[in-house]
C-alpha cells in the first residue's frame, strides 16, 4: 500500500471515544499539516492540548460542543451524513490552548492542525459563512465549502475546504500543485485529504505525482481513508454510481493557496 494511502486505524481511547485517524510531522512527512478523526458516542469527550499549533474543529457530522478553557460553542454541527451536501459548523482555535470536544449526539470531528506562534482569537465559524461554490463544467463539476479560505484571515497557516464531487466526475483536475514556495507565481502548501463515498462500499482513484515523476503513486482510496499529499499534482476521479466527499487541510510556510495547473492538461477549463 502506497505510504500516502492511510486506512482508519480505529484506535478506542476510552469508552465511547477513537481515534480513527492521526496523521502528525512524527508519522508522516509533512511538517506542516497534521489531522486527526475522532468518533465520539453521546457525552463522551475528547482533549487536544494545543502547545505550537492552531487548530480548526470540523463537525463533520453530529452534533458537538466545543470549548477552548474560556468559551463555549454549543451543539454546533449541522448534518447527519456529510452527503446532506450543506455546510457545517467548525471552531478555529489557536496554539497554546486546549480544546475539548463533547459530543451531544453520535458525531464524527475532524480536527486540522498546522504550526502557529500567534495568538488569534477563538472563533466560531457557522455553517453559513462558509462560501459554497460551483467549480467546473461537464465531468469536473464539484461543489466546494470554503471553511476556512485564504481571503479568511482568522487563522495563521490553516486553510480547510470540504469539496463534493458528483458521480463520474472528477475534483482537483485539471491536476493542479502547490509544491514551490515561489510566490506570487506557486505557493508551497501541504495537503490531507479526507475521503467518504455514497455509498459507502464505493472508491475513488487518487494520484499524487510530481512534474518529474519521482514520486507517481494512483491509489485506490475507500471510505473513510485519509490521502497525504507532501508535494505534487492530486486529481480525484469518481466512478459511475458513487458520489465523493473529501475534507481538504493544507498548511505552508505562506498562507497563499496559489496553485499551478499541469500545462498539458489546462485545455480542460477552456472547453465552451
Ligand atoms: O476545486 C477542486 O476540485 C478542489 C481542489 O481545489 C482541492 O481543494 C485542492 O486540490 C486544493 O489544492
Amino acid at each position: 500500500m502506497s505510504h500516502l494511502l492511510r486506512k482508519p486505524e480505529n484506535n478506542k481511547l476510552a469508552d465511547g471515544v477513537t481515534l480513527v485517524h492521526e496523521v502528525t510531522e512524527k508519522n508522516s512527512d509533512l511538517h506542516y499539516v497534521g489531522f486527526k478523526v475522532v468518533d465520539l458516542e453521546p457525552h463522551t469527550s475528547y482533549d487536544e492540548k494545543l502547545t505550537n499549533l492552531e487548530l480548526c474543529v470540523v463537525a463533520l457530522t453530529g452534533k458537538i460542543t466545543v470549548t477552548d478553557g474560556y468559551q463555549s460553542f454549543s451543539e454546533i454541527g449541522t448534518r447527519d451524513s456529510v452527503f446532506e451536501r450543506k455546510p457545517t459548523d467548525s471552531v478555529y482555535i489557536s496554539h497554546n490552548k486546549t480544546a475539548t470536544i463533547t459530543a451531544v449526539t453520535e458525531a464524527r470531528v475532524a480536527l486540522c492542525f498546522a504550526p502557529s506562534d500567534k495568538e488569534l482569537p477563538t472563533k466560531l465559524i457557522k455553517a453559513e459563512d462558509n462560501g459554497v461554490e460551483h467549480r467546473g463544467k461537464y465531468h469536473n463539476k464539484r461543489q466546494v465549502h470554503n471553511i476556512l479560505p485564504d481571503s479568511d484571515p482568522s487563522a495563521n497557516s490553516l486553510l480547510v475546504v470540504e469539496v463534493f464531487t458528483e458521480t463520474a466526475n472528477w475534483s482537483s483536475y485539471p491536476p493542479h500543485k502547490h509544491d514551490q514556495d515561489n510566490l506570487p507565481e506557486e505557493s508551497f502548501l501541504e495537503e490531507s485529504y479526507y475521503h467518504e463515498m455514497d455509498p459507502p462500499q464505493g472508491f475513488v482513484f487518487q494520484r499524487v505525482y510530481t512534474e518529474d515523476r519521482s514520486l507517481d503513486e494512483t491509489m485506490a482510496v475507500e471510505n473513510a481513508n485519509v490521502v497525504l499529499v507532501p508535494k505534487g499534482y492530486h486529481p480525484v476521479g469518481v466512478p459511475d454510481g458513487y458520489a465523493s466527499y473529501y475534507l481538504n487541510v493544507m498548511a505552508g510556510p505562506e498562507r497563499i493557496w496559489k496553485f499551478h495547473n499541469e500545462k498539458d492538461h489546462e485545455w480542460i477549463i477552456d472547453r465552451d
